[in-house]
């Protein structure tokens, strides 16, 4: 299996150029982000062509606080996107994979059709993949997007060959439940994978998510792609890694 570090929430302490050398030093096969904006894409890119590493992703900017995100925001459009153009420079500057359209918090049918008009949008703007991803209640009460199947529907409808889902254990684990088998059924609208202990969003090596299962499942599906750490080390994140080699 390979992984992605998410330098959102490992190695925080460091500038991002730094903990992409971290990742490297430690093993990891490619890394992925969320908000890079405040360091200079050449410093990223620079750090990338280093370590060799890949970026696998980022996101597109959250808003004000509490918005998380602007994309299905009636009334936002503009804001929105600007920061699809901003996510999209970016990602061309530093050659990462896809871009995570951050929908927002906000419910209804105008959301929903702003939302959809935007990531059409922005699959149209660029060949890179576009992601969205359903965030769980208890840690994004009233984001618009919770539930896996709320995103294949979505991606069903307006049929863009590169939008696809972020299936993140984690929020699945946390309130849908039954992993495995969404992990199967959505095999062919998957674009990124990421995973944490459920509950705590911790290392992946405790919790009520047996990780060594879940992974076997993705290699037996023949997924071969990093899947993304995104988890709280709770301390230094070396000191986190143990489950790099027990996996
Ligand atoms: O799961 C998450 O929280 C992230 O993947 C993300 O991009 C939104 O914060
Ligand atoms: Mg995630």
């Amino acid at each position: 299996m390979k992984y992605s570090a998410n330098l959102g929430f490992l190695w925080t302490e460091l500038p991002l150029p730094d903990a992409i050398r971290a990742a490297a030093a430690a093993g990891f096969d490619a890394v992925e982000c969320h908000w890079p904006y405040d360091t200079p894409a050449e410093e990223v890119a620079a750090a990338l062509a280093e370590t060799g590493l890949p970026m696998l992703g980022l996101n597109t900017r959250r808003g004000q606080p509490g918005e998380a995100g602007l994309a299905a925001l009636p009334g936002r459009e503009r804001d929105a996107r600007a920061a699809i153009v901003e996510a999209i420079a970016y990602a061309d500057a530093i050659d990462a994979g896809a871009i995570h359209v951050m929908a927002g918090t906000v419910s209804g049918p105008e959301a929903q059709a702003q939302f959809e008009a935007n990531l059409r949008h922005a699959c149209a703007a660029t060949p890179r993949t576009i992601l969205i991803e359903p965030l769980n209640r208890h840690d994004a009460p009233g984001y618009f997007l919770n539930s896996t199947d709320q995103a294949r529907a979505i991606i069903d409808a307006l049929a863009l060959p590169n939008l696809k889902l972020m299936f993140d254990c984690y929020h699945v684990g946390r309130t849908e439940g039954d992993i495995t088998t969404r992990l199967a059924d959505l095999l062919p609208v998957i674009g990124h994978v990421q995973f944490a202990a459920v509950p705590d969003r911790g290392a992946p090596d405790h919790g009520e998510v047996n990780y060594a299962f879940v992974f076997g499942e993705i290699a037996r599906l023949g997924w071969q792609p990093p899947l993304g750490a995104e988890y709280r080390p709770g301390g230094p994140t070396e000191r986190s890694l143990g489950w790099m080699t027990t996996l």
